[in-house]
């Protein structure tokens, strides 16, 4: 089993006594994955005539980028979920025949409603195993006279991420009518985002629901991917639970304005006790009061719900959240997942009512310390978990995980506390 053990950061100034250290750390940050993905598919729409600057180290993208160009019949996504769905539909509109899959927690993760509409669209797509899951066998494409689709909202955005990029290149373009409740709209507002930019006719009616895309090809164009705010969220939370008070944390690469949902964590670190200046070269993280208790919903940002409910655990900040049901069907269930990992540093998550809204409250008790946290194959339980280290030592296992979509972030959480790699020998 491996495991990265963190403790706090102190110094010995006397012989016997221990100040904290000053935290002041620059971060360079991962770029954004999800950003890359869709400039990867723009740019391989266009010939892989774009010249993309700053795509992520994330294995998420570089799987995109070995896929894009493998004559392999078989692409296997690994664990990426945007990678899944968004080559799914490439290959199918550009006619590639290819099996998708992924690690058995992939072909756990539905897929049912982008095979749907890729077939109403022409597409001939089989399921090798379980229906409406990877993996899949795509045959061929046979343009339909379709161009309307209705398509459920509120499962993942990244199906309808996955039909708008590929709508240009449809000979009457494509109309989505979305149902239900949208989840992870600022998702699809990034790729709408781009694909304007590199020309697409793009327009969203959100009061009606719809997006209609142009039968206008992309225009080649350079791009500079930004950092990703997700992964910036960790860094947040490490100010958060800083015990000092002087702490500064300046993160590399990040805009006021972005593309990302996630830069929501601006706000809801404000009530934690962050607040944040954009300098020309990023955002400055320092510390101001936090509040008692908080309430957000997660429909818009879900990937920031882990990082939130451990930092407002540690913190002793009660937190109601809503919009968290897409975290069931991600890397784990991240539902489950917390609720087994926070009791282990004294907290628990517990769903109030049928409607979906959860707590997150600190417990009386005591609890052991180091904690030692399980990841479940999902870098966001690795990272959500680390900035505890601000406090007191905590253990998480399968480190790698974070490899996902930050690789250097145990090099990064170097610079805040002491961070040592365990390998332990398997015992016969
Ligand atoms: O389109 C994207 O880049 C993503 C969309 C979100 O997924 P869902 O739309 O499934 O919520 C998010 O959780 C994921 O990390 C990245
Ligand atoms: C859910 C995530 O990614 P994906 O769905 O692309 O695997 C994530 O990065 O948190």
């Amino acid at each position: 089993m491996n495991a990265v053990r963190l403790s706090p950061p102190a110094t010995l100034t006397k012989p016997g006594i221990i100040q904290d250290h000053p935290v002041r750390a620059t971060i360079p940050l991962a770029s954004s994955k999800s950003e890359s993905n869709r400039a990867l598919i723009i740019d391989a729409l266009t010939g892989f005539q774009c010249d993309l600057k700053n795509l992520s180290t994330a294995r998420d993208t570089q799987t995109m980028i070995r896929l894009l160009k493998s004559q392999d019949p078989t692409a296997d996504v690994l664990d990426a979920g945007t990678t899944m769905r968004f080559l799914t539909a490439y290959f199918a509109v550009t006619g590639q025949q290819k099996i998708m899959t992924g690690t058995p927690r992939m072909c756990e993760r539905p897929i049912g409603i982008l095979v749907d509409a890729l077939r109403a669209l022409g597409a001939d797509i089989t399921y090798l195993e379980k229906e409406g899951y990877p993996p899949m066998q795509i045959k061929g494409f046979r343009s339909s006279e379709t161009n309307r689709i209705s398509i459920r909202g509120d499962v993942s955005s990244q199906y309808i991420s996955a039909l708008v990029m590929i709508a240009p290149l449809l000979p009457n373009g494509l109309t989505l009518e979305l149902t239900g409740a949208i989840g992870s709209r600022p998702y699809i507002e990034m790729t709408l985002e781009q694909m304007a930019y590199f020309g697409a006719d793009v327009q969203a009616d959100w009061e009606q629901k719809t997006i209609t895309i142009g039968p206008k090809p992309y225009t080649a164009k350079p791009y500079a991917i930004e950092s990703d705010w997700s992964g910036a969220s960790y860094w947040y939370s490490v100010a958060a639970l800083a015990q000092d008070e002087t702490a500064e944390i300046t993160l590399l690469g990040l805009k006021a304005k972005s593309l990302q949902g996630d830069s929501a964590i601006v706000d809801i670190m404000r009530s934690l006790g962050v607040e944040s200046t954009f300098t020309e070269s990023g955002v400055r993280l320092t510390k101001c009061p936090a509040r008692e208790s908080l309430a957000w919903d997660f429909t818009d940002c879900p990937d920031l719900a882990q990082t939130v409910a451990v930092c407002a655990a540690v913190k002793g900040v009660t937190l109601h959240l809503t919009g968290i049901e897409s975290l069931k069907i991600k890397e784990t269930d991240r539902v489950a997942a917390l609720q087994a990992e926070l009791q282990k540093i004294g907290a628990e998550l517990v769903e109030l009512d049928p409607n979906h809204r959860y707590e997150v409250h600190q417990l009386p008790t005591s609890h052991t310390v180091p904690a030692t946290i399980k990841t479940y194959d999902d870098h966001r339980m690795a990272m959500a978990f680390a900035p505890v280290a601000m406090r007191e030592e905590i253990s998480i296992e399968e480190p790698r995980v974070v490899d996902k979509s930050y690789p250097s972030f145990w090099e990064d959480m170097a610079t805040v506390a002491t961070v040592d790699f365990i390998q332990e020998e398997a015992i016969h």
